[in-house]
């Protein structure tokens, strides 16, 4: 955090933690949460000069990038709220940033319903789906698909090392589906079984990537060998506007205490991290465009290839720091 800037609200701060700590995960919630808490800084700021209310939304914006690198409907959402941000007195701005990042959460629950209509199209009744981690936007293609009437049975991976998986599993069998929940190493057994594998994503590049929870790529390869179709959900701020020059997606590496505790490093003979074992742990991988069937968003399905042409029409050719004005 740059020093020059001013404290931030607690509220954010604690958002903030959420993100990091992935008591807030997904990438649509972390975006969700990210536009509230700018909101909550807006509605909490005491300041009384314009330029000070602007340098502590600022502030509040780089606090809550800093969370996770990954996903880019954080930066996507920061970027919308704050582009809202205009009038001449604080009250002005304050009232300016609250009703954008209303705005922004009413379209992004929008959004995700358009895509469920559009995804539940590619699903017919009676189909086998499998899924990896848990996503907000690839759940809304199923629940979509049931509310038409169709009957849906699907194969969920536990998906280590946070078992995301368990979160799909309650929530599809709250919506009555029968799920038969596998360990990620069972997922080319089991593709015999699927009609489509069903995932989310973090971030999509201009090249047509995904990127998404550790685990998609090679289940996207295994599917491609089994004759599956992979079917991407993601909504438009999943669009990394950086990718048309040439950045790359920076995949988060996470805390080996995530794979292995102390106890179990202990078990293994080695005491202390650092001294021989390394752990790996990143959290996201890169799914090559060839193996990816159809990006479904709210604005219709797109194969990879051309999500780039939805990209600039969205977001132009070049975007900044999310707070630069
Ligand atoms: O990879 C994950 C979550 O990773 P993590 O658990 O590490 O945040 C999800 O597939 C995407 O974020 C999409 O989710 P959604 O469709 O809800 O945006």
């Amino acid at each position: 955090m740059d020093e020059s800037l001013p404290a931030v609200d607690p509220a954010v701060a604690a958002t903030a933690d959420d993100i990091a700590e992935m008591e807030i995960r997904g990438a649509a919630t972390i975006a969700d949460a990210a536009a509230e808490a700018l909101a909550r800084q807006a509605a909490q700021s005491d300041v009384d000069s314009p330029s000070a209310f602007r340098q502590q939304l600022r502030a509040a914006a780089k606090t809550l990038y800093e969370t996770r690198p990954t996903a880019v409907s954080l930066p996507n959402a920061l970027r919308y709220v704050l582009r809202g941000m205009s009038g001449e007195t604080v009250s002005e701005l304050r009232a300016s940033i609250i009703a954008r990042a209303e705005e922004f959460q009413h379209d992004l629950t929008q959004a995700q319903s358009k895509l469920g209509e559009v995804g539940s199209n590619r699903l017919r009744d009676g189909d086998v789906v499998m899924t990896h981690c848990h996503s907000t936007d690839a759940l809304s293609c199923l629940e979509a698909a049931l509310e038409d009437g169709k009957e849906l049975e699907a194969i969920v991976k536990e998906t280590r090392p946070r078992k995301q998986g368990y979160i799909t599993a309650g929530r599809l069998r709250e919506l009555g589906v029968p799920v038969t929940l596998i360990v990620d190493n069972a997922a080319r057994r089991y593709l015999d079984r699927a009609d489509h594998v069903l995932v989310g994503a973090d971030s999509i590049a201009a090249d047509g990537s995904v990127i998404n929870k550790i685990g998609t790529s090679g289940l996207a390869v295994n599917a491609r060998e089994r004759g599956v179709p992979v079917m991407v959900a993601a909504q438009t701020i999943k669009l990394h506007p950086d990718t048309m020059t040439g950045h790359t997606v920076e995949i988060e590496m996470r805390d080996e205490l995530e794979v292995l505790t102390d106890n179990e490093r202990a078990a293994i003979g080695d005491e202390q991290a650092g001294e021989g074992l390394t752990v790996e742990n990143p959290a996201f991988d890169v799914t090559p465009p060839r193996y990816v069937d159809a990006i479904v968003t709210e604005r219709g399905q797109f194969p990879p290839e051309s999500v780039v042409t939805l990209m600039r029409e969205l977001f132009g050719e070049s975007t900044g720091e999310p707070w630069e004005p």
